[in-house]
């Protein structure tokens, strides 16, 4: 049913209630989640952050068609759409929910029901009355949706159903429950702590989303980030050794307080070999540090043993937090708890996952003077525009910026590594020839897998007594939007409505710039700004994308002029008031930063500038007029006011229906 729209576009598929009141009250243009609806992907994708702005509005089914008229999407009626619940209760008493002993919710099946469902079409409909039988009667990976009523009847399934379900199966609630609760229990999923083959701790991050990291006490190494649709990001050898005092050939082994052989500890240090604790009351972090829940905090302090080889005393403490968008942040904190300064080097020895070495290139680097491993760290400078990898590469990139991204064009997908307090960058492939003499890597294993280090080499960083050093590493993937095709091309009304494209942009230019500013209309790159997205973002896309920006530009500045004349108070309100404040926005962030890329719509642009001559009071503009003498009701339907509201109705549907 589904296969003939394309995915690729907005669309909210559904049908209405069967139920007439519910049409009456609620409207005809809306579907029920009782009755089941389709969202393609990308307006799924702008739904999350749109639904967040309106945690008010009581029942999903509001939030949903809140965002759909702010998004500006009409519903596409498709007939066949229904309830997809069996009515259990249609033909006979409801069904109970009964407390047992372990305050299980058992729903007591009757023979109407199975009759019932006879009727209705031979469903398969099977009764079974332990949450284990239901459970192991299920394939895996188990998908159970559960409709019981909201609050504790939702946990109390929840945990009868969880004693007997595996990694992998999976829960869906599909009542209609308090946001609060579903929240909660997104918190409690978040973090789990179990036990490796071999017993050692690990801690498992999900996010709501679907996205997961792993991290083993064993050297506070993470050991698997896996995207919202499960594909694992970072490499694993085949012949990685699990058991400590040994590494893990792959994830992200911490590398301190050496790297390499720079010093007279084993190479890369001690901390990757050693078992770390959860730190379980950390010192707080800056809010923006975890403002999600997937995250964990870890605690490494050196032994008697280690006191023998490095008579420093410190506090390793690291955190490792699974963002809401599935990024992967690993935040570092050092402190120097000795009576004397210490000095150390760090990296995160990451191996990325890759298609094929031979199809990746590394931006970033470009420019930069090195320390060749390979020639007894002798210091050249990158010369290539970007790294590509066709043998052996052993090398400390140094001073490099915060941001590093790595193509990998067969997978069509990009990661960044935004970095912090961390000025160079490993880059390590072992090739052909060094694979074979690595006792726990595969022969050929060199061609899926790329070490790209955030890492302080080559200025060890020193800490006084009592000092602390933070360091931070965000890794993000994007997928690359690598088309044989250009995107087809939009016109003028498609673009209009298009804050996706603004998002988009804004989240992926957020990875590779400090300050974005950014409203959620369409959008425009200034020219300066199109040689930086162009690099970060794949040039083919953008260049379809900017070109068809500029074959928009009259049509929609026609039309802003249309607005201006026909309706200028609402131009004021939703257009002048706007540029207002972006352009005073704008301007105050642009005295903080030596440059700023702003995402902003279109058609916002000729007035961010004309007031970016003109500077006005952002004060003024915040507050609220005095309140004028009441109207009465007459007077306000003879208002210019209410004849504006109006037009400002007809305005809005007539750009959706041109979509
Ligand atoms: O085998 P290890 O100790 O994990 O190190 C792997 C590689 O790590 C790199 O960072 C080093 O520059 C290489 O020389 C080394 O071979």
């Amino acid at each position: 049913m589904l296969g003939k729209y394309d995915h690729r576009l907005w669309y909210y598929i559904g049908a209405g209630s069967e139920i007439y009141q519910q049409n009456k009250d609620f409207g005809f243009k809306m579907t029920f989640g009782g009755e089941g609806f389709a969202i393609s992907y990308p307006l799924a994708k702008v739904f999350d952050s749109c639904i967040e702005r309106y945690p008010h509005l009581y029942g999903s089914d509001s939030r949903i068609y809140t965002c759909l008229a702010e998004l500006g999407v009409g519903l596409t009626s498709e007939p066949g759409f229904h309830q997809v619940g069996f009515k259990l209760s249609r033909h006979g008493p409801k069904p109970r929910l009964k407390r047992r002993r372990k305050r299980l919710p058992n729903l007591r099946l009757q023979p109407y029901h199975l009759q019932s469902a006879e009727d209705e079409g031979k469903l398969p409909l099977f009764g079974h009355y332990s949450p284990r039988d239901f459970v192991l009667s299920i394939q895996r990976p188990r998908s159970v949706v559960i409709l019981v009523k909201a609050g504790a009847p939702v946990d109390q399934t929840i945990a009868a159903l969880s004693d007997h379900m595996e990694p992998g199966d999976c829960i869906i609630d599909g009542g209609n429950e308090w946001y609060e609760n579903t929240e909660r229990r997104m918190q409690e999923t978040a973090v789990e702590v179990t036990k490796d083959r071999n017993g050692t701790d690990q801690v498992l991050l999900r996010n709501p989303r679907g996205a997961s990291a792993r991290v083993s006490l064993h050297g506070g190494q993470v050991l698997s980030w896996r995207a919202d649709r499960g594909e694992e990001l970072l490499f694993t050898s085949s012949k990685a050794v699990f058991k400590p005092p040994y590494a893990v050939r792959g994830g992200i082994p911490i590398c301190f307080p050496q790297f390499g052989q720079r010093g007279s500890l084993e190479q890369h240090g001690f901390a990757r070999n050693r078992t770390w604790i959860i730190d379980e009351n950390p010192p707080p972090l800056h809010p923006n540090d975890s403002d999600g829940k997937a995250y964990i905090d870890l605690l490494l302090k050196p032994s008697e043993d280690d006191l023998k080889i490095w008579p420093h005393s410190f506090e390793f403490r690291l955190r490792v937090y699974l963002t809401t968008d599935g990024n992967l942040s690993l935040i570092s904190r050092i402190r120097n708890i000795n009576c004397k300064p210490f000095s150390f080097s760090i990296a995160y020895h990451t191996y990325f996952s890759i298609s094929d070495i031979s199809e990746v290139r590394v931006e970033g680097l470009e420019t930069l003077d090195y320390l060749d491993n390979l020639c007894q760290r002798e210091r050249f400078t990158e010369q290539g525009d970007a790294l590509t990898f066709e043998s052996e590469v052993d090398r400390v990139y140094l001073g490099s910026r915060d941001v590093i991204a790595i193509f990998d064009h067969e997978r069509k997908r990009t990661f960044f590594i935004r970095k912090e307090g961390l000025p160079d960058v490993g880059v390590w492939n072992p090739w052909e020839k060094k694979s074979k003499a690595i006792a726990d890597f595969g022969d050929e294993e060199y061609k899926q897998m790329l070490c790209v280090n955030g890492a302080a080499v080559e200025k060890p960083i020193t800490l006084k007594p009592g000092e602390e050093w933070t360091g931070r590493l965000e890794l993000s993937v994007v997928p690359s939007m690598h088309q044989s095709t250009p995107p087809p091309s939009k016109t003028i009304d498609q673009y209009v409505v298009a804050p996706c494209i603004a998002s988009t942009l804004a989240s992926k230019l957020k990875n590779s710039f400090s300050s974005i500013v950014c409203n959620n209309q369409s959008v425009y790159i200034s020219g300066k700004s199109r040689a930086l997205i162009m690099y970060f973002l794949p040039r083919n896309w953008c260049e379809a994308m900017l070109k068809d920006l500029d074959d928009g530009h009259d049509k929609l500045t026609r039309k802003m002029q249309e607005l201006n004349e026909e309706c200028p108070t609402l131009f004021e309100t939703i257009v002048d008031e706007r540029d207002q404040y972006m352009s005073s926005t704008l301007l105050s962030v642009a005295r903080k930063h030596n440059s700023v890329v702003a995402v902003v719509g279109r058609g916002h642009l000729p007035g961010i500038q004309k007031y970016w001559k003109q500077p006005v009071s952002i004060n003024e503009l915040m507050t609220i007029p005095p309140q004028k003498p009441a109207l009465s009701t007459g007077k306000i339907l003879a208002s210019p006011g209410f004849a504006i509201a109006g037009v400002a109705i007809v305005w809005g549907i007539y750009l959706a229906n041109k979509i």
